[in-house]
């Protein structure tokens, strides 16, 4: 890794930041927001996403507010992002006197998605997660069918997912992993000389980031890193959760004072990056010919329209991400074939092709004898890895001709990489600032009853049309929801 990059930590995304990255795009004319991100495949640094004012003020749109306005791309071709020291009122940061710092309590927030602990939990973790703007993103005139939707889906759903959860022993591990890597976390941090107390907020089931944030509240936390558990950044879930984050922080006093450093994506960390490559490594061993192997990447996958339409960085997050543990795997000596496919699609529209199921028979009609899955957008065992890839997955390889299966486990509370982690955190700490906001949101929030009842009833009958459409029956009929 490049010693003089100056730091992969970002800044939150503040609607100050944002109205200071505000600027005429180069193809309308509009006034845009631009978020960076720079692709391996061109090589070259680009903008990919331009969103407009109003996009912005939906608090939806999170490409806008992904990077900030600098981005710049170290000498080994991994990119980040930087924005410029934002201080707040009264808040002197990274210059602390020796007595102030002697006070400091420091936090580190673990972000995460959550999951069931029983099967009682399933549907209304379900309505949680399809009540997420971020997750069913609908257009703004019918935002207010949300959770009446997302009440309708997960009660279509439940059964299904149900019987995913109660094959995998009835519930989601989520909770406990996430529980020890933050355990594993607080104690990496102390051998380094940086004691802290570590929360774990879940985005749709407890403790849910309500909870955690109210006991560093009651902590009284004077500087918080925020760190998601997600390697690659999407709207679904980083974005998501730092929404939220925003929401309960705009709020507070004592909150939207709080310095907070926001570690959006880590994909490209030299210890994670190196903790994929060890665990590939020794699973390739438990072939009797590895060098056979195929090693298949499957990453969850996002709606096209998140990428192609709203900026999305989770696909050339990924794409970087995969290079480099082949990068990786290749100075020390392995040279497999690898692929990248994407899992777990839900509902009638496009999502990020290829799908993993359509390559594994293809792989198989094209005569790979021998592969192994590596799950690489998510570093907990969870629903996807022991149910969907260990059973269907592998049910399915096999009855394409694949004889040999192997998965990488996820990497849990792997030392390496739970102490890059740590590192994570000390680089985040400097560039700690408070969050701000401005009034744009709570202005938009005014509400007008006329409009409302227009809204409503076109609303209710496109809804209707909506849901009758055949698309959404094809998708019934096909057990997509
Ligand atoms: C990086 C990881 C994830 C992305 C991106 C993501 C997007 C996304 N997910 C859904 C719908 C569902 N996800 C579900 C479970 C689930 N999703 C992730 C991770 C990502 N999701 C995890 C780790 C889990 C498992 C949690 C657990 O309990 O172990 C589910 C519920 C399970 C099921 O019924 O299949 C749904 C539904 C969408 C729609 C989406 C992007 C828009
Ligand atoms: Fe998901």
């Amino acid at each position: 890794m490049d010693a003089t990059v100056p730091s992969r930590v970002l800044y939150p995304p503040s609607l100050t930041h944002i109205h200071k990255s505000l600027l005429p795009c180069h193809q309308t004319g509009k006034l845009m927001l631009t978020c960076c991100h720079s692709s391996r495949r061109s090589g070259q640094e680009h903008t990919v996403s331009c969103s407009n004012q109003s996009d912005i003020k939906s608090g939806v749109d999170w490409g806008t507010s992904l990077c900030g306005p600098v981005q710049k791309r170290n000498l080994s071709g991994q990119s980040f992002c930087s924005l410029g020291a934002c201080t707040y009122p009264g808040l002197e940061t990274g210059t602390k006197s020796l007595a102030h710092a002697a006070e400091e309590k420091v936090g580190v927030l673990l972000l995460n998605l959550g999951g069931p602990d029983t099967l009682n939990d399933v549907q209304p973790f379900l309505f949680n997660l399809f009540a997420d703007p971020d997750i069913i993103r609908l257009p703004r005139l019918f935002r207010f069918l949300q959770r009446p939707l997302a009440q309708l889906i997960s009660v279509l759903r439940a059964p299904k997912s149900k019987e995913g959860y109660a094959s995998i022993g009835g519930g989601s591990p989520l909770r406990k992993i996430t529980d020890d890597q933050a355990t594993a976390l607080r104690n990496a941090l102390e051998e380094k000389k940086t004691p802290v107390n570590v929360y774990v907020a879940m985005r749709y089931w407890h403790p849910f980031t309500e909870e955690a944030v109210q006991q560093i509240k009651k902590d009284r936390v004077t500087k918080l890193v925020v760190l998601p558990l997600y390697p690659q950044f999407s709207i679904s879930t980083t974005g998501s959760s730092i929404r939220v984050l925003q929401n309960i922080f705009r709020e507070d006093p004592f909150l939207s004072r709080l310095p907070v450093s926001i570690i959006q994506s880590w994909y490209q960390r030299e210890g994670y990056i190196k903790s994929m490559a060890g665990l590939i490594e020794k699973e390739l061993e438990s072939f009797s010919r590895p060098e056979e192997v195929m090693i298949f990447f499957s990453a969850h996958g996002v709606p096209v329209s998140y990428v192609e339409n709203a900026g999305d960085p989770y696909r050339d997050q990924m794409e970087e991400c995969i290079y480099l543990i082949m990068q990786e795997l290749k100075s020390r000596g392995t040279n497999n074939a690898h692929s990248l496919a994407y899992q777990s699609r839900v509902g009638p529209v496009q999502w990020l092709k290829p799908y993993t199921d359509e390559v594994l028979v293809e792989l198989g009609q094209k005569g790979v004898k021998s592969l192994l899955a590596v799950p690489v957008s998510f570093v907990s065992e969870h629903i996807e890895t022991l149910e969907e890839i260990d059973m269907e997955y592998k049910e399915l390889a096999l009855e394409s001709g694949i004889e040999n299966w192997g998965r990488v486990p996820a990497l849990g509370c792997t030392s390496s990489f739970i102490t890059d982690l740590a590192d994570a955190v000390i680089e985040a700490l400097p560039s700690a600032t408070a969050m701000t906001t401005s009034s744009v949101d709570s202005e938009e929030n005014d509400l007008d009853l006329v409009a409302y009842a227009i809204k409503l009833f076109f609303g209710s009958i496109l809804a209707f049309v909506l849901l009758f459409s055949p698309k959404m029956i094809s998708a019934f009929r096909n057990n997509l929801l």
